[in-house]
């Protein structure tokens, strides 16, 4: 069985992978900020497994994606400890012999780099990930599968916090789209700002990144926060809740 694990800002995704029926089982997250986080680790793993029914030593290869280089050495000595294998770890190094292309290898998010291989995997054309994690992303990526570009902006929530953290009146929200785009109190003056503004965004970046290329692309979302926008779902080919699992997948095993 096939393990991956996906360090991202805000969870680190761990998702078994059944490779007699080729799909992704259920996952589990640990909070990758939290103060108990190695704590978590040594808890929510084994639990996990135990409750599965799992044996550790049945987990023959593990994929690892980090964006988080602090916490690499615990995930890696733990895995080594617990699985007895240790995980393979996406690095520039690990682009070399892909379909997909970057022109900053020692850059660019592995997380992005997995969208990206398993969306060109599956669909050989133009596309752009639009990922909606911590940070909302999108990359842009030709016909040949050369990554153009990637833009950044804070995710959904990154900008519902910022709000409330940097000023005295303003509240958290609960991320939920609200009726009219027009706030007619100071939570729903937040929800329809950032909710409808980031829906614009999302649609405006799309145009204006199709404008400057003249390419059609097929856009694919994915992350955490993917499904709140729900007025995307028109500008979205595909919500794919599993693309960054399924690229950590597909590079490890190119690698191999
Ligand atoms: N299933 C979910 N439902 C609601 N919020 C979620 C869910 N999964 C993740 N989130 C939240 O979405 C945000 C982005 O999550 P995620 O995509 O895991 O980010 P990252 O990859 O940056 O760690 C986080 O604030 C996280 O708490
Ligand atoms: C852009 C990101 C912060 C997104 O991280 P996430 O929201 O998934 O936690 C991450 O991919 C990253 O640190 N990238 C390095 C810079 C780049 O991709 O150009
Ligand atoms: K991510």
């Amino acid at each position: 069985m096939f393990l991956a694990i996906d360090a991202g800002n805000s969870n680190v995704v761990f998702a078994l992978y059944d490779e007699v029926n080729e799909s992704w089982k259920n996952h589990f997250r640990i909070e990758t900020q939290s103060s108990k986080f190695a704590a978590q680790l040594h808890k929510k793993v084994p639990l996990y497994f135990l409750e599965h029914g799992i044996i550790p030593a049945e987990i023959k290869r593990i994929g690892f994606s980090s964006v988080v280089p602090e916490i690499n050495e615990q995930i890696l000595h733990f895995c080594e400890n617990y699985f007895g294998t240790l995980p393979y770890l996406i690095t520039p190094a690990s682009f070399e012999k892909l379909l997909i292309k970057s022109l900053r290898p020692n850059e660019i998010g592995s997380d992005l780099m997995c969208n990206v291989m398993a969306g060109y995997s599956k669909y050989r054309k133009e596309l752009i990930v639009v990922d909606f994690g911590t940070a909302l992303t999108f990359t842009v990526v030709d016909a040949k599968g050369e990554i153009i570009g990637v833009n950044i902006v804070p995710g959904l929530k990154t900008a519902i916090t910022s709000l409330f953290t940097n000023t005295s009146k303003l509240p958290d929200v609960a991320l939920k789209l609200p009726q009219s785009a027009i706030g007619k109190d100071t939570i729903h003056a937040i929800q329809a700002g950032v909710l409808y503004g980031y829906t614009s965004l999302v649609k405006g970046m799309i145009e204006t990144i199709s404008l400057e290329t003249k390419m059609e692309f097929t856009v694919i979302a994915t992350g955490g926060l993917a499904e709140i926008l729900t007025p995307l779902e028109k500008v979205f080919h595909e919500i794919d809740r599993n693309l960054t699992l399924e690229g950590l997948r597909l590079i490890t095993e190119a690698n191999l």
